[in-house]
């Protein structure tokens, strides 16, 4: 694992957005699987302001969903596809055959799961995972525990999940129970995998993640274990104590 420390949230999407572009640039059609929630939307959007620049060309990508609600259709604003589409998809100016979505169209959403892995596989894996830090060290919808060789699947969210969740839902008795997510033994073995990490209401969790006990009830804990791993934090999360570690 490294780390790379920012002055400010606006300084971590910039540095984010660059090392995006600089490895799209060493790979045009390179596999990204992309996280929604609140911290990587300025690195999103300093991604296409580089494209509109010319700087970079994010067209030729091959996007993976990363996670998803269940029983909540694709075409639902609050849909975590809707996210995304919405914040990276659209603005980059990706086509549609080029996104590989978390079918949810079967009954048996579990066998989704296991198709949207073998998908994932056969097309070699994710060359970069961008990551956000759940509150409990949940990556995706990995929630405590997962093992680092948990597979794609369906996951109850947790409480604390359902908790952070509840301002885009209205309430938290709205928030989906359930989620389908990218399986941490995909994204442990992504060639990079970059953890944005934001804010002081991260800290706690990001020296758990960075310094406590490599655990199933932290999963993100497990990504110590990988050099092929980054951290972007800002000096707000990492708190003083790691930020001079
Ligand atoms: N399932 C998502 C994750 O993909 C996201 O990375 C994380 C952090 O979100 P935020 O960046 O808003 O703190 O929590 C959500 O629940």
């Amino acid at each position: 694992m490294k780390t790379r420390v920012y002055d400010d949230h606006a300084a971590l999407s910039r540095g984010a957005a660059l090392a995006l572009a600089q490895a799209i640039g060493e790979k045009p059609d390179l596999n990204i699987v992309v996280a929604t929630g609140s911290t990587p939307m300025d690195s999103y959007a300093e991604l296409a302001a580089m494209q509109r620049r010319g700087e970079v060309n994010c067209r030729r990508l091959h996007v993976f969903q990363l996670d998803a609600y269940l029983d909540v259709a694709d075409d639902d604003p609050r849909s975590l596809y809707g996210w995304m589409k919405r914040s990276f998809l659209d603005p980059l100016e990706i086509p549609d055959e080029r996104v590989f979505r978390m079918d949810r169209g079967n009954a048996d959403p579990q066998r989704n799961c296991d198709a949207h892995a073998a998908l994932v596989r056969a097309r070699g894996g994710y060359d970069i995972a961008v990551l956000g830090l759940g509150p409990n060290g949940h990556l995706a919808f990995n929630e405590p525990p997962s093992m680092r060789d948990a597979p794609t699947r369906v996951v109850p969210l947790s409480e604390e999940s359902i908790v952070s969740n509840a301002r885009y839902w209205g309430g938290r008795d709205r928030v989906p129970p359930l989620s389908v997510t990218a399986g941490m033994d995909l994204l442990l073995a992504a060639k990079t995998l970059m953890l944005l990490v934001s804010g002081e209401g991260k800290r706690e969790i990001l020296r758990r993640t960075m310094a406590g006990p490599v655990t199933p009830m932290v999963p993100s804990s497990y990504i110590r274990e990988t050099a092929r791993s980054l951290v972007l934090a800002d000096k707000a999360a990492l708190g003083e104590s790691l930020v001079h570690a």
